[in-house]
């Protein structure tokens, strides 16, 4: 198996970050814009609801105005009659201008006085139901001044309506708006009334309105009015929020960027997977046989755990310190020696008095959680010669594992100590464990051939393990040379790649079998 190369994943999760991001910004983007929309709406239907009703109060003076002078009985213009209508403006609090009528023609204004020749009105903008006539931004000379301004005929009089300084300053670009006839046509009456009056020009403009606030006014000529968003001024209010979202989308990308990325690393992290593998049970066994050096014959076989991914294979190297500082090391050798129990004893080719050899840690010896091994005679149904592997460390000095390890052997298991002689060596911690095998650790066997000094404290291993009376099996047996020399030391048992490397339990009953 090849160690997987975690650098291949980097662009991969960088385009799931990337895509991830994405989706976070359209969705960001999509909830702020509904926001932001809701918010601008309200905002908006408030001010036109303001627009409006000055709108109102305006028409509903020039209402009073032109009717109190249409109940006069003034029939022609005269001064007296231009007194009487001058009074009346002064009165009235929008109206600028009055002007009088004599057979549809404007003979008099209280700006121009009585005029020479009366002249006739351009065609009107629209008329309401109630028979008012609008001339909407009609150019106007008022006191030296060039303006526009809206007129509103009733009865025999005209008024002039100063809209801008009435709506107020702020709101002026709202009513210029309403009567950009070169633009928009946003001011319109109620639609029967406007369908009635306007003319087809006007009705094809009215279709730019996007904002359907209407409100009518019906005091005064049953006239509704339409009030449309100018988009410019809009931009130009929000043109800070703007700004902000996009610093939001900006910080949102790289947000969802770096929480996806980080995610997706953590997730093909070996923390996580062995996490994830113990919380599945996803770890499997391996089996490495180990055989008599003398006759070359399987005798048994050690359990070794692996664990397969999508992301590849992690080796008990990498994964095992992340079991013991997850605290996991008992349910995890629980599983494994359930796990090969059950694949050993199925197979009916592993024989029975086969010895099955089980890597523990030495922490568990030092809880009572460890006598609950009971369990494993139960399943043993083939008379396995079941051995407990412990590496020498301080922990299994302790006067409890002693004790458990006791417990144990009383109960059956056999005992082998681990990786002999490059661990935690006490020669009278050897004597009190009474174990049965001694691993000698494949350092020495490897560096046989170059007769290091290492592999010379062989010999002196296999006098302490006579004077201990206990069996050795080495460990990283890869040649024939050195199982030679190990058997002419006298090494009992041996385990290593020359005899096979950790395999499934059918390679193993393959192996068992081509031994016999
Ligand atoms: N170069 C070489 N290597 C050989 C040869 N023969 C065997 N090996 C390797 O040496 C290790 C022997 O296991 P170990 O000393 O108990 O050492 C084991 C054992 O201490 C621990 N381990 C493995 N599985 C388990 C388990 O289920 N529980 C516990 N507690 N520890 C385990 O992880 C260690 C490493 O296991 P693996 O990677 O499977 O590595 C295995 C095996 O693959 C050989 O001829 N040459």
């Amino acid at each position: 198996m090849t160690r997987p190369n975690t650098n291949n994943y980097f662009l991969a999760d960088n385009a799931k970050a990337v895509f991830a991001s994405l989706v976070c910004v359209i969705a960001v983007t999509l909830l702020l814009a509904l926001i932001t929309f809701s918010f601008v709406k309200t905002q908006e239907e408030a001010r036109a609801r303001q627009i409006l009703n000055n709108v109102g109060m305006v028409f509903r003076d020039a209402e009073l105005t032109l009717d109190h002078l249409n109940s006069l009985a003034f029939k022609v213009c005269s001064d007296e009659h231009l007194f009487e209508m001058r009074k009346t403006l002064f009165r009235s609090r929008f109206v600028k201008e009055i002007g009088f009528y004599e057979n549809d023609k404007l003979s008099c204004s209280t700006y121009l006085g009585i005029l020479d020749t009366p002249f006739e009105d351009a065609k009107p903008d629209f008329v309401t139901a109630l028979d008012d006539i609008f001339w909407i931004n009609t150019p106007l000379q008022l006191f030296e001044q060039r303006s526009t301004g809206t007129v509103v005929r009733r009865g025999r009089y005209n008024a002039v309506l100063d809209m801008n300084s009435v709506i107020g300053f702020s709101n002026a670009q709202d009513w210029q708006l309403f009567y950009n006839g070169d633009k928009f046509y946003p001011m319109a009456g109620n639609p029967t009334l406007i369908n009635r009056t306007l003319s087809n020009e006007m009705l094809a403009k009215s279709q730019f309105f996007s904002l359907d606030f209407i409100l009518c006014n019906k005091t005064y000529s049953h006239t509704c009015l339409k009030v449309v968003p100018d988009y410019k001024r809009l931009m130009n209010l929000h043109a800070g929020k703007l700004f902000l979202f996009f610093l939001i989308m900006l910080m949102t990308a790289a947000f969802s960027h770096m929480v996806t990325f980080n995610f997706l690393r953590r997730r093909r992290s070996i923390e996580y997977r062995v996490k994830k593998g113990l919380q599945q049970g996803s770890f499997f066994c391996v089996y490495q046989p180990f055989v008599n050096l003398r006759t070359g014959q399987v005798i048994g076989c050690e359990v070794l755990s692996r664990f397969e991914d999508d992301f590849g294979v992690i080796f008990p190297d990498e994964f095992i310190p992340y079991i013991k500082s997850l605290d996991k090391t008992w349910e995890f050798t629980l599983d494994m020696i359930k796990k090969s129990m059950s694949e050993l004893t199925s197979n009916p080719d592993i024989p029975e008095g086969f010895k099955v050899s089980f890597n523990l840690f030495p922490v568990d010896f030092t809880r009572n959680g460890c006598l609950d091994l009971d369990f494993v005679q139960a399943l043993n149904t083939k008379q396995f010669k079941l051995v407990l592997e412990i590496t020498e460390d301080e922990q299994i000095a302790t006067q409890s594992a002693v004790k458990h390890i006791k417990s144990l052997k009383s109960k059956g298991f056999l005992f082998a100590i681990d990786d002999f002689g490059v661990g935690y060596s006490n020669l009278g911690q050897l004597q009190t464990l009474s174990c049965d095998y001694l691993k000698i650790d494949r350092s020495f066997v490897m560096e046989m051939e170059e007769h290091s000094i290492r592999s010379s404290l062989i010999p002196h291993i296999v006098s302490i393990a006579e004077g201990l009376n206990v069996e050795l099996i080495a460990e990283g047996v890869e040649n024939c040379e050195q199982a030679k020399e190990l058997r002419s030391l006298s090494v009992g048992f041996g385990q290593g790649w020359l005899y096979g490397k950790p395999q499934s339990v059918e390679n193993l009953a393959e192996c068992v079998k081509s031994n016999v």
